[in-house]
């Protein structure tokens, strides 16, 4: 996969991400329904002295899924453990990290999405009743004996919680969809996080590149550093508006915070396609990128900013999209855009 400034997805030099993490859940910055809801369940819990129900977070790549699973730990005052869907290979391993937990424990899967079926079913009961089934020997003298598990707190993150069996989204107490930023959250986010790596940023500074960076702190965190390298080379070292607004240019990040892998799918649609609808398979094999990449990361910020259209037949660019990337919009009646 292209690896790209403004990706919200990891890459390896977000290894400084861990220092910029909010530890506590007012340092965490928007996203007010999901905190809101957290803080009443997290202070209930406590107040019963139990653990608390299971959490559900998804959404875009970027916003901050693994940040609050570290912060509900943090504020329940209990151990966190993280793992993620894919690393879950056999029953085995999840009896073992099950079996491992203190009370009241978190348990972090990432990409929880992506268990596999056998690993999922023993994760039912052991949500439901803290129990573990295990099957011991093989043929006609196979037994299962339960286990005793600890009270634990399953705090789930998914990019796609669609992909999740209802089965398992039943068995979250709390289900939070985490949002896009807005952009003087982000430029908080970016003011936070300036102070902590001891960059100079004007607000007018903060605010340019809150707006270009896809309403996702991730990104917002790594094209300051981007632009710190550029405010240190060519200005003062002082992150001011016109330093944000030549450094972007230069990584080809436009006004809006849309980069050449968004004008590429953006301009499929409208000169290969007519516009749409198009299926989004079609849509992968003629810019040759994965399928699933185009819908966890790239399209939900051109859906959110009003340029792609979901409609039963395929998606369709919008006339805002056509004006954004200098196409002139079907008239009326002409195209299948209206
Ligand atoms: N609400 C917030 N306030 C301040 N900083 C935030 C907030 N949310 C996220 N961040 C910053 O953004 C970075 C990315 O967040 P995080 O790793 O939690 O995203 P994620 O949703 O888990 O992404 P992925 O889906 O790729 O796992 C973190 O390093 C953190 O510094
Ligand atoms: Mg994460």
């Amino acid at each position: 996969m292209t690896t790209r400034t403004i990706s919200p997805e990891k890459t390896d030099d977000d290894y400084v991400e861990s220092s910029l993490r909010p530890r506590a859940l007012d340092d965490y910055i928007g996203q007010e329904k999901a905190k809101g809801n957290l803080r009443i369940f997290i202070d209930a819990a406590r107040k019963r002295g139990e653990a608390l129900d299971h959490v559900l977070l998804y959404g875009p790549p970027g916003l901050g899924k693994t940040t609050l699973a570290n912060i509900i730990a943090c504020e329940m005052g209990v151990n966190i453990k993280s793992t993620s869907g894919p690393v879950i290979e056999r029953p085995g391993d999840l009896a073992a990290i099950l079996t491992n937990l203190e009370p009241h424990d978190v348990l972090f899967i990432d990409e929880i999405h992506r268990l596999s079926h056998v690993v999922e079913e023993i994760l039912y009961p052991a949500m439901e009743d803290f129990q573990l089934d295990i099957i011991i020997g093989q043929g006609p003298s196979a037994r299962t004996i339960k286990l005793d598990l600890p009270r634990f707190t399953l705090v789930g993150a998914t990019t796609r919680a669609g992909l999740l069996s209802s089965p398992l989204r039943d068995r979250f107490g709390v289900i939070s969809r985490l949002e896009f930023y807005t952009d003087a959250e982000l430029s908080t986010i970016v003011t936070r996080s300036a102070h902590i790596l001891d960059i100079q940023i004007e607000p007018a500074g903060a605010r340019e590149l809150a707006r270009r960076s896809r309403g996702t702190p991730r990104i917002a965190n790594r094209l300051l550093r981007r632009v710190r390298d550029f405010a240190q080379v060519r200005a003062d070292g002082v992150i001011s508006a016109q330093v944000v607004d030549e450094s972007l240019k230069l990584l080809e990040i436009d006004e809006k915070g849309f980069d050449q892998m968004d004008r590429t799918i953006m301009l499929t649609i409208i000169d290969k396609f007519g516009g749409g609808p198009v299926g989004l398979d079609t849509i992968a094999a003629a810019i040759g990128e994965e399928r699933d990449t185009i819908e966890d990361v790239y399209e939900p910020f051109l859906i959110q900013h009003g340029f792609i259209n979901r409609t039963p037949r395929g998606r369709v660019a919008t006339k805002s999209a056509y004006e954004h990337f200098g196409r002139i919009a079907p008239a009326p009646g002409q195209g299948a855009l209206f």
